[in-house]
């Protein structure tokens, strides 16, 4: 008998195991870097690669333990996640204060806080549990170029100013747009990390561009030198250069 067929008072069904039961959420050793990968970490992190390792170490572990991302994504944290959001930095100019809206578990934010020790980073994140794991991982880091804000992007609005907003998996561009230009108060550039549909989005949002006095979007690719799959980045200028 098929389990759809089985009724559902049918005491003889097996019982789903509590492995079943629950996802897991137990650590998992950190993906290797090596070949390629540790060429990329080197070259991106230089001599903060062990910091970026250990930042990945604390993903491998507290970040599934305390539910910030699935266990498949475990053995693709290099190439899919941390590089692929540190290829960005390539784009932020010298010295720049940036924020990271749905910062999340620390993409791109933390990621590009290691790459760039030059620039300073605002995390900004409404979720409190994965507040609590960002302070925890920056102070483990000692990273003394970023803060984590607890809030919506849009109650920060007048408060944090930056020339740089950085975003990745936080909404489409077109409401990506309202809760990121506003922080930067008519001047300065937001990068949205994207996928496959960064051309779709981009004419979705003609017009809440033109309402939030955004350029017309540039959709470029990032780390093609690098990596395998290369990052795609939306960028969307505001005003003039600071
Ligand atoms: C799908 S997660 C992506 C996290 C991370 N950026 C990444 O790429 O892995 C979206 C994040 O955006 C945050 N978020 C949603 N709306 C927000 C808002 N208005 N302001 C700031 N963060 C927001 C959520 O709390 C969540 O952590």
């Amino acid at each position: 008998m098929s389990d759809q067929s089985r009724p559902e008072n049918d005491q003889t069904a097996p019982r789903p195991t509590r492995e079943a039961e629950k996802p897991s959420i137990e650590a998992q050793d950190p993906p290797e870097l090596a070949g390629d990968l540790l060429t990329a970490a080197e070259e991106l992190f230089g001599d903060r690669t062990d910091l970026a390792v250990r930042f990945v170490e604390h993903l491998s572990s507290t970040g599934i333990e305390w539910g910030l991302l699935g266990p498949r994504e475990v053995p693709r944290l290099w190439e899919r996640h941390v590089l692929n959001c540190a290829v960005v930095g390539d784009l932020l100019p010298e010295g720049a204060l940036a924020a990271d809206v749905g910062s999340g578990a620390g993409l791109p934010g933390l990621a590009l806080a290691l790459a760039r020790p030059d620039c300073q980073f605002i995390l900004i994140e409404p979720l409190e549990r994965r507040v609590a794991w960002l302070d925890m991982v920056v102070d483990d880091l000692e990273l003394n170029n970023v803060d984590v804000v607890r809030a919506r992007s849009e109650q920060v609005v007048g408060n944090v100013v930056v020339d740089i907003v950085t975003a990745r998996a936080v909404s489409a561009l077109k409401t990506l747009i309202p809760l990121t230009l506003p922080l930067l108060q008519g001047s300065g550039e937001l990068l949205a990390i994207k996928g496959r549909s960064a051309a779709d989005e981009v004419k979705s949002a003609a017009k809440v561009l033109k309402k939030h006095k955004g350029s017309a979007p540039v959709i470029e690719i990032v780390g093609e030198d690098l990596l395998a799959e290369p990052t795609t980045v939306v960028r969307v200028r505001v005003g003039s250069s600071r």
